[in-house]
């Protein structure tokens, strides 16, 4: 009798939320598979974000912060949390959204229509540029001039300039984009796959481009990326049409830990859409994403059999270090645009001028040492260029 008492006790003190004890859980938190309830779950998913944020004193009072606002499901979570955090604990920074229109129809023009919604939803400022406006041309052309297969090449490096022109354009000290802990650690996997020493040592640093025109924060580094999909499903202030969903999300929330990356998102986005949940869930229409692809799919079979190993392996990329034989890359600026460059001409200048002469695939791959205004030379490899590239998929290897 004492023993089955004892046991129901049991029993009813395991339903019960691990963090405070004292309500029921509602899902099993996929960093640590702790059973926690959607009161615990928010506070220790923006306290830990907070404390990312001082720990590496990602800001300073006054500081005019632009927040890469792309309208999926990392950058819209970011601008929310971030606009909540520099209320609660007064940072004191002025917040805006900056979006990149790469001209990408069916795909970006959806997206920036829930960035224009959530510009009213939290109150901040929108600029919005376009490929078209910058370089004259839109993502959609360029794949019409040279296919699916290097065009994440272009996208990737116009992006990179584009949001840095935003953030100029701005006036603001710092750019945060929405990587989460899983971007960085497939990155660092990527990196060593292509032996891509100077990216690896970058790729892990919570702010990059400090020596370049604006610094740019990942808020979000340790950020798994199931808690940032599960986040607006469980706060009911994000949203008004996410409240609506509670109970279909927490009847399968303790099962989805179990399920692969690709079931989990296809429920997930599947609900979004029918509920018509406020961020975008569908990938790019021009990225076939296969070599990134495989990565993700391996880090996520990794992380089914054991949570940590996202945060492993960011660990890993962090520890590595540069023999001091390894010749870096020198910075300098472009001599056509006076972006930053390491080579004579920046690689969108080079991109660009192969487009606007018909060689589309003239600057494709990676220039190693010497000029990159060697384009004669650089014709005369097509081969050797586009096989480097074709490991590379989407877009850069860095942030
Ligand atoms: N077109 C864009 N305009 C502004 N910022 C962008 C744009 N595309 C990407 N970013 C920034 O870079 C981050 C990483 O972009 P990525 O393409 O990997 O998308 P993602 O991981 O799907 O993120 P999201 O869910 O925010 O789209 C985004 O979170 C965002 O901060």
């Amino acid at each position: 009798m004492e023993a089955s008492e004892g046991k129901s006790k049991k029993q009813g003190a395991s339903r019960l939320c691990c963090l405070c004890n004292q309500r029921r859980p509602v899902l099993k938190r996929p960093k640590t598979l702790q059973q926690i309830c959607k009161e615990c779950f928010y506070e220790v998913f923006e306290e830990e974000i907070h404390q990312v944020i001082v720990k590496n004193h990602l800001f300073k009072s006054g500081e005019r912060v632009a927040i890469g606002a792309s309208g999926g499901k990392d950058s819209t979570v970011l601008a929310y949390v971030l606009s909540e955090l520099n209320r609660r604990h007064s940072y004191g920074l002025d917040l805006f959204l900056l979006s990149i229109d790469e001209g990408i129809t069916g795909y970006r023009d959806d997206s920036l229509e829930t960035v224009k919604r959530n510009e009213l939803q939290y109150g901040l400022p929108l600029q919005i540029l376009s490929y078209k406006d910058l370089y004259g041309w839109t993502m959609d052309d360029i794949v019409k001039m040279i296919g699916l297969k290097n065009n994440c090449t272009f996208c990737g490096v116009f992006r990179r300039q584009a949001l840095d022109r935003g953030a100029a354009l701005l006036k603001v000290d710092k750019l945060v984009t929405g990587h989460n802990a899983d971007d960085i650690a497939e990155t660092v996997l990527l990196n060593i796959l292509r032996g891509d020493i100077a990216r690896l040592s970058r790729c892990t640093s919570i702010t990059t481009g400090e020596d370049g025109p604006i610094p740019r924060c990942k808020p979000f580094k340790y950020t798994y990326e199931k808690e940032i999909v599960i986040y607006p499903f469980i706060t009911e202030s994000f949203s008004c049409s996410f409240s609506n969903i509670y109970s279909f999300f927490f009847l399968i929330s303790l099962e989805l830990v179990n399920l692969r990356y690709c079931d989990y998102l296809n429920i997930v986005h599947t609900y979004a859409y029918f509920k018509k949940l406020d961020y975008f869930s569908t990938e790019c229409i021009y990225s076939p994403n296969a070599y990134r692809g495989f990565a993700r799919e391996f880090i996520k079979d990794l992380e089914r059999l054991r949570p940590r190993a996202i945060l492993d392996i960011i660990k890993s990329g962090e520890d590595f270090r540069i023999a001091t034989t390894t010749k870096m890359p020198e910075q300098g600026t472009c001599e056509r645009c006076g972006y930053i460059s390491s080579q004579k001409w920046c690689k969108a200048c080079v991109l660009l001028d192969g487009l606007n002469r018909g060689l589309p695939k003239m600057g494709i791959g990676r220039a190693r040492g010497g000029v990159n205004g060697d384009h004669q030379k650089e014709t005369k490899k097509p081969a050797s260029a586009a096989r480097s590239l074709e490991s590379k998929q989407c877009g850069s290897l860095d942030f």
